[in-house]
This record gives structure tokens, sequence and C-alpha cells, in this order.
């Protein structure tokens, strides 16, 4: 199922900065929602209140019904929202195969003295989540590269490898913090492409904090505008780029 995440006046204080005033906006299941804004608008900070990063100082944030804050990372994980990071997050070292299945691992039922006393069952879901890594690696074309360590990668396909590891959490939404950025225009091409596949593929909402127009207004069905932590517009991509606000505050700096 699709996911539906609802923010209600979230507010988030540091100290004497307002980094998020008063912000209110939905992501509707099955939707694919951008979330732009010049640098320190407070788009990852948005991100950072959803994934329970950080607590909002007021407000409420709620996912398919559920409340959001004083639940642990962990705990958002497995409600059903995944992300990735601004800067690339893999373990360098470890196979591309080893770090999708540690993301994977968040679903395994059985703990460590349950497998002990059950070494079959363990058995049975090793192989089982070993096949779901394979089935998904194969999905996006880097099962060739499986045994790799992922640091050998190329950039694009690190990115990509991000991406993965988010989805094999089993996300019901899923937080994309720039992904094109580094990226030339042939791999954006690709990457509006694979965004789209994924969302209609495992049926997920996307929401995505992303600098380049290009990519935000080719993909994204609505779009939300900060402006100092601040909504000042919200809308279908052509009615963005018409809005006074949203050109004097935003694209106006371009
Ligand atoms: N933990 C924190 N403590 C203090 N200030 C913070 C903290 N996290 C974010 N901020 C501040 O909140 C504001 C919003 O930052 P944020 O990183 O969310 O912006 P952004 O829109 O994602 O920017 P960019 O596009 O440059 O990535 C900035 O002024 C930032 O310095």
């Amino acid at each position: 199922m699709s996911a539906n995440l609802e923010l209600e006046n979230v507010t988030v204080q540091f100290g004497g900065l307002r980094a998020v005033g008063d912000l209110t906006f939905a992501v509707k299941p099955g939707e694919l929602l951008g979330l732009i804004g010049p640098n320190g608008a407070g788009k990852t900070t948005v991100f950072n209140l959803i994934t329970g990063v950080y607590q909002p100082t007021a407000g409420g944030i709620r996912f398919n019904g559920v409340r959001v804050p004083g639940h642990k990372p962990h705990q958002i994980t497995r409600m059903g929202i995944a992300r990735t990071f601004q800067n690339i997050r893999l373990f360098g070292s470890m196979s591309v195969f080893d770090n999708v299945r540690s993301a994977m691992l968040m679903h395994i039922k059985h703990g460590i003295t349950h497998s002990l006393l059950r070494a079959r069952a363990f058995r049975d879901e090793e192989k089982l989540l070993a096949a779901e890594v394979h089935d998904l690696l194969g999905i996006f074309n880097l099962e060739s590269m499986a045994e790799e360590p992922c640091k050998c990668l190329s950039y694009g396909d690190q990115r990509r490898l991000e991406i993965v590891r988010a989805l094999a959490t089993k996300p019901k939404l899923l937080l994309l913090d720039e992904p094109a950025a580094g990226m030339n225009p042939t791999e954006k091409e690709e990457l509006m492409n694979l965004i789209q596949f994924i969302k209609e593929k495992f049926n997920i909402s996307v929401m995505l904090v992303e600098h380049d127009m290009t990519v935000v207004m080719g993909i994204c069905q609505r779009i939300v505008v900060l402006e100092y932590g601040i909504k000042i517009a919200e809308g279908t991509p052509d009615e963005i780029q018409k809005d006074p606000k949203v050109i004097a505050a935003y694209l106006g700096t371009e």
C-alpha cells in the first residue's frame, strides 16, 4: 500500500533560529512531491523531522494516521519511510550485496536468541533474504557487481545503489535528498526515468528535494516551495514556475 504523510503547522527552532515555521502540507498516496527552496530554506530539516532525527518544537506529523514524532529513526523506517542523503552514505568496503542485505535485515523477524533456538527458521530466512537482495540488484542492473566493494562503483551507480538500499527496507514513502547532485545531463535523464519507474513498480509515494529544476519540473506532480523555513507556494510545476513569489525568492536567485 502507498503512503499518506501529513505535516500540520510544524515548527522547529534551533536556539534563536526558526529553521521551519508553521509548515503544513501532505504527500498523497502514490504521489511524487517536490520540495524546493534556496540554500538553507529548511528542506533537509523537513526530511530530518519526518525521519525522527529532529523533533518538532510545535505541530504534528502523521504517517498513514500514525503520529511520527516520539519514534526513533529505525522505528520510522519500519513504519515505511526510507530516505537517501545529500552525501552518499554507503559502507565503502562492504560488497554491493552486503550493503543492500544490511538494509533489508530491518525486516528479519528472528533475533539472535530465536535463531539459536530455531536454526532452521534462521537458515530459511537467510536464504529468502539473499534471494530478495539478488532480485532487487537484478531489477536495478547491479547484479553483476554484487560482490564488488561498493567504493569501486561509478558515482552514478553508487547513487543508484543508495536508492536500492532505501528500497530494501520496503518503504511506502521514499525521501530523496538531492539525488541529482553531481550528475551529468545523461545521468540526470536516467535518474528521472529511474524515479518514475520506482514509483510505479513498488507503488510508493516519493518526496524529492532537488536543486536541479529540469529534474524537479520534469517529474514532480506537485511542488512545495520553502523560503527561510516558511511555505511560500504549493502547486503544479506550471503554477510554481509562474508564481511571482517563487520567481522572486528562488528562481530569481538562480
Ligand atoms: N541541527 C541544527 N542546529 C542548528 N541549525 C540547524 C541545524 N540543522 C539545520 N540548521 C539550520 O537550519 C537552516 C535550514 O537548513 P537545511 O539544511 O534544512 O536547509 P536546506 O534547504 O536543506 O539547504 P541546502 O539546499 O543548502 O541543502 C539553516 O540555516 C541551517 O543552518
